[in-house]
This record gives structure tokens, C-alpha cells and sequence, in this order.
């Protein structure tokens, strides 16, 4: 496809922050492939967008978490050379002690959340680089910051997009492409349906529509931001958590043991 026409690729595009993408990203003049499931959401929300925006508007049921159906998306990523963006969105969650969790649960949040995310963007990023530009947007959260007992496997998850974010950034730091991380606090979204923690338990100010995520998080995109945090006041507050990291790495890799663990 060599036409001049751009696309955004948005993962999760059902429901929530991914829908909202999709909205936006309309409205910022993509077209669009819809990613998710449930194939009768993702035709109803093409439509509305087709009929708002007249953007052209595809959507493929994929479960991303299936070889032969992520295998699908892989391929549009590839060869379609109107991609400009990739949204990697599609995640879920659990909130459960890991002692009563259930190994096959913790593995599939793995595989969506981290493996199919890595494999969508290994698949993007050679034509990226190649047409010298565009954009991954990875979404993580707040809680690869913010580690609590429930957390272990959905904080790991997300600790592992914003370092595999991180560590991309620095691969492409010649590159026109970009890649941000977008760590949201908590959403109202469908997301806590089944995860394990209920959302209503929280104070309605700790809680922030899909809506504002997307705005803020495409913000900060518009900002040069590679990691955005949307309810962080200071983002010199993450500057100030980084260089903190950066002071520690050289010492990091040393020949002698550190003096206090010598008798
Ligand atoms: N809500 C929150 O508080 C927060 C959410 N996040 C992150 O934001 C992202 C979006 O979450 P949010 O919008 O809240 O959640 P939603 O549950 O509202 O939406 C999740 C989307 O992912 C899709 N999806 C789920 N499983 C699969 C799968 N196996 N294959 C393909 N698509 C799948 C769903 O569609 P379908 O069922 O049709 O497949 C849906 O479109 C996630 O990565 C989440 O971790 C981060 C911080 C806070
Ligand atoms: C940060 C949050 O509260 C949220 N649970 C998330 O899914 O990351």
C-alpha cells in the first residue's frame, strides 16, 4: 500500500482507553485497524467513527494472546506501509496474592500483556524505521511504579513495557520513530470487571476517565514526553526518579564487592 493516506494501528480497541485512541486518533486524521476480540463492539465503534470523521476504518478479531490469530496482525503491521502509529493497548488485569493465584491466569496476562506487545512491535518497527518515521505508544501503568502485595504479576508486566519502552528509546535515539510509555493511574474502564479489585473501593479522586488518559497521554506525545504519566502534576518529579536510576549505574557492574559485604 504506498498511498498517502496514514494509519494508526490501535490494539484494545473495543472498550476504554483503546476506543478513545480510536476516537482521537480519527480526529487527528488516521486512518484506522481496530484490534481486539469481540468483532460486533469493533464494527459498531468503526462505524460511528466512518460516519463522524469519514475515515477509512478497519478492524480485525484477533485474540492476541492466539499465534495463528496475533499472526494476523503481525502481518498488516509488516506490510501495510501506511502505518504511522501503533498503539499497544490491549491488556487486562489481576489483583490477587500470588500464593492464591492461578499459574494459567498469571500466564495469559503475560502473554497479553507483555508478549503480544512485543511481538506487535518487533513486527512495526523495521517499516518504521525504514519510511524514517512514526510512532509506538506502549501503555503500561502506574502500578510498574507503584509495587503493592496484589501486584506481582500485573505490576511486573507493566514494569516490563516501560523498561522494554525505555530501552527502545534508546535503540531509536537516532531514529526519527518514537516510542512513549503512558503510565495511567487508575481508569474507569471495564478493566477492574473480574480483575480481583474493585474500583468502586476507591475515592472518586483517585479515579480518571479514558477520555482524559488519551487527551493527556497525546499531550505529552505532542510534548516530545517518552514516558507519560497522566496524573503526575511535576514531570520533574520522573526526571528527578530517573536521574536517581542514572546515578547508580556506575557502580552497577564493578570488579570488588561492595565494602560492606567484606568481613
Ligand atoms: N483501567 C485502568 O485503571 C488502567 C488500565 N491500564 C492499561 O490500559 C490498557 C487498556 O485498559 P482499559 O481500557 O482500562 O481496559 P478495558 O478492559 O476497558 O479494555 C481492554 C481492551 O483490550 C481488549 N483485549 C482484552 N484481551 C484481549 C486479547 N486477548 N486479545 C485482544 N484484545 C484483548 C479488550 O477487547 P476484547 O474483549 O474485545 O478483546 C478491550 O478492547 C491495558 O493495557 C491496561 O493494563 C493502565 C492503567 C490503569
Ligand atoms: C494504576 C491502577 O490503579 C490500575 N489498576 C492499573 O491497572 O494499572
Amino acid at each position: 500500500m504506498t498511498t498517502q493516506n496514514k494509519t494508526a494501528v490501535v490494539t484494545g480497541a473495543s472498550a476504554g482507553l483503546g476506543a478513545a485512541y480510536a476516537q482521537r486518533l480519527a480526529d487527528r486524521g488516521y486512518d484506522l485497524v481496530l484490534v481486539a476480540r469481540n468483532a460486533a463492539r469493533l464494527e459498531t465503534l468503526a462505524a460511528d467513527i466512518r460516519g463522524r470523521t469519514g475515515r477509512a476504518v478497519d478492524i480485525v478479531a484477533a485474540d492476541l494472546t492466539d499465534a495463528a490469530q496475533i499472526s494476523v496482525v503481525e502481518e498488516r503491521l509488516r506490510t501495510d506501509e501506511s502505518v504511522e502509529i501503533l498503539v499497544n493497548n490491549a491488556g487486562g488485569g489481576l489483583f490477587t496474592p500470588l500464593a492464591v493465584s492461578d499459574a494459567a491466569a498469571s500466564e495469559a496476562l503475560i502473554n497479553l500483556n507483555v508478549t503480544s506487545l512485543t511481538r506487535l512491535t518487533t513486527a512495526v518497527l523495521p517499516g518504521l524505521t525504514a519510511r524514517g518515521r512514526g510512532t509506538v505508544v506502549n501503555v503500561s501503568s502506574a502500578l510498574a511504579l507503584n509495587i503493592l502485595p496484589v501486584s506481582a504479576v500485573y505490576s511486573g508486566t507493566k514494569s516490563y513495557v516501560l523498561t522494554f519502552s525505555q530501552a527502545l528509546q534508546q535503540e531509536l535515539a537516532e531514529s526519527p520513530v518514537v516510542v512513549q510509555a503512558v503510565l495511567p493511574g487508575a481508569v474507569r474502564t471495564e478493566f477492574w470487571d473480574g480483575s480481583g479489585a474493585d474500583l468502586g473501593a476507591f475515592p472518586d479522586e483517585w479515579i480518571m476517565s479514558a477520555d482524559d488518559v488519551v487527551d493527556a497521554a497525546l499531550a505529552g506525545l505532542d510534548a516530545g514526553e517518552l514516558v507519560t504519566i497522566p496524573s503526575l502534576p511535576q514531570i520533574s518529579d520522573w526526571e528527578s526518579f530517573e536521574k536517581a536510576r542514572q546515578t547508580l549505574v556506575p557502580n552497577l557492574s564493578l570488579k570488588a564487592p561492595a565494602d560492606r559485604y567484606r568481613g
